[in-house]
């Protein structure tokens, strides 16, 4: 099952779904309890010890400050010097700081300023907006390298859209519960590690969370690295070259033949099989890969199974009607760079079109393709145009997504950003395009696509700056390592 990724609302009706162990404070015990040995486990970490370590907490109004002063009760019991701050005094969950002044706990005006960790229980699944001054004030007293551990979320980030407000916390850990929230994939960064309390929220019997969103909104999901080995097409012993997809790239050109040269190079490492390549770069290409079988002119491309058009292939008149053409066909396509700007002017070469179709825009081209900003809803807007359009749509960036159009969202985050490169969005196109050739549903492709471009990077990086043709020679170290 991919991982599952929840709005708030949909949080609260899990959370609902329990009765009696919401409403006697089980979940809550449970979940502070999950946040006590997150922290113990990362004080031991980093200081070898819980005993004498010194405890910050950040308290606000709802139940998120609730976790946080049980948690801070449960760690002063186990001997540590726990200060919390009452960001709303009037407000702060009763029981909670009964149980934290039981425990010895202290309650001060100002967090001292030597601490060995801080715990972020300012707002959780509740919050809107950034911090507020008060609590903006506390965190920027905190030394820069003292770690933060949230409770839920890092306060001051959008729990639905992900969305950083400024300012917010970043946290080092953040501790969920029962089900991953959106901001954990969309605002992965600014989570830090994220780790998942187990607090006996019901589950279908599939193993997912019984989600409750509603047909009509954007449902988020990660795929893990066994589902992507698992489709990612390994030829076997009755395949040949054809018998796994043939991948077609118009891209680049005589002039500017690197995009070309990326893409078909990506093809080329991404699956087995056959790549052709069609377009006035087509020598520039052959030299770098002699494998591909490469043409100048459309009517001499041969049979493929897929078609990727885009980087460099042009915006006039000719690269129109050809983008047309292909479109017509029933075989699946890429668009991306130039093909979507040619879309731009001509949404309805592709708009409703049934065979699979993936764009695969950058922030900026998505822009120019919708005439909208994509703004700080990432998922609903590319979930949007997904629904409008039709199409499979992946929206390129640290956190890829890659939207259906009936909502299904697969996002990937890079974990590193490496990959910022001019270069790698043609290295991208080229593997997914790759993928669709071979079969792979488009969201599947492309969410694919992006979890070994982003391997790649970090593979062939190692912490220092790359470029496009490095992230290419990354891709089949990245591949060993999932397909192992
Ligand atoms: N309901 C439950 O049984 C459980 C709830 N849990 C915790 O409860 C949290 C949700 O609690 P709540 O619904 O009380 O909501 P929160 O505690 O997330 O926040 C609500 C409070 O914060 C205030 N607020 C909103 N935005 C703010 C901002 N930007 N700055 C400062 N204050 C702001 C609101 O006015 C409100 O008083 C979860 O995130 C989780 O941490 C967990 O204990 C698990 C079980
Ligand atoms: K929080």
């Amino acid at each position: 099952m991919p991982v599952s990724y929840l709005t708030a609302d949909a949080v609260r009706a899990e959370e609902r779904a329990t009765g009696e162990l919401l409403t006697n404070g089980t979940l809550m015990r449970r979940a502070s309890h999950g946040v006590a040995q997150a922290v113990a486990a990362l004080l031991a970490e980093r200081t070898n010890g819980v005993v004498g370590r010194a405890v910050g907490i950040v308290v606000g109004a709802g139940d998120n400050g609730g976790d946080a002063l049980y948690a801070g009760a449960e760690l002063a019991r186990r001997g540590a010097a726990v200060s919390a701050t009452l960001l709303a005094p009037d407000k702060a969950h009763a029981g909670g700081l009964a149980a934290l002044r039981r425990a010895r706990g202290r309650v001060v005006e100002t967090l001292p300023s030597s601490l060995d960790v801080v715990i972020d229980g300012v707002v959780g699944i509740g919050g809107h907006g950034p911090l507020r001054p008060a609590a903006a004030t506390v965190f920027a007293s905190v030394d820069p390298l003292t770690p933060i551990v949230a409770v839920d979320l890092p306060s001051g980030v959008d729990a639905d859209t992900g969305q950083i407000n400024q300012p917010a916390v970043r946290a080092d850990v953040t501790v969920t519960f029962g089900v991953r929230r959106h901001a954990h994939l969309l605002a992965a960064p600014q989570c830090g590690r994220v780790e998942l309390v187990d607090i006996g929220l019901a589950e279908d019997p599939e193993g997912a969370p019984l989600v409750s969103t509603p047909p009509t909104r954007p449902r988020l999901y990660a795929l893990t690295d066994t589902e992507i080995a698992d489709a990612w097409p390994v030829p076997g012993p009755h395949d040949d070259k054809y018998t796994q997809g043939v991948v077609g790239v118009i891209a680049g050109s005589h002039r500017y033949p690197g995009a070309g040269i990326l893409c078909t190079g990506a093809a080329v490492t991404a699956t087995s099989g056959m790549t052709r390549y069609v377009g006035s770069a087509h020598a520039e290409v052959v030299e770098h890969f002699p494998e591909v079988v490469a043409v100048p002119d459309f009517a001499d491309a041969g049979r493929v199974q897929a078609w990727i058009v885009g980087p460099g292939a042009g915006t006039d008149d000719a690269a129109v009607d050809l983008l047309g053409k292909i479109l017509a066909t029933e075989l699946p396509v890429l668009v991306d760079a130039d093909g979507l700007t040619v879309l731009s002017q001509h949404p309805e070469l592709v708009r409703g079109r049934e065979a699979p179709t993936l764009l695969t825009p950058h922030a900026g081209e998505f822009a120019r393709l919708t005439g909208e900003e994509v703004g700080a809803d990432r998922l609903g807007t590319v979930a949007g145009l997904a629904q409008r359009w039709g199409v499979t749509v992946l929206l390129k960036g640290r956190i890829t997504l890659v939207a259906e159009p009936d909502g299904t969202v697969f996002g990937n985050d890079a974990e590193s950003s490496w990959a910022a490169t001019a270069g790698a969005g043609d290295v991208l196109s080229g593997i997914a395009g790759a993928l669709l050739a071979a079969g792979l549903p488009p969201i599947w492709a492309g969410a694919a696509a992006a979890r070994v471009h982003a391997r790649a990077a970090a593979l062939a990086s190692g912490g220092a700056p790359i470029g496009a043709s490095n992230l290419l020679a990354g891709l089949r170290p990245a591949l060993r390592t999932l397909l192992v």
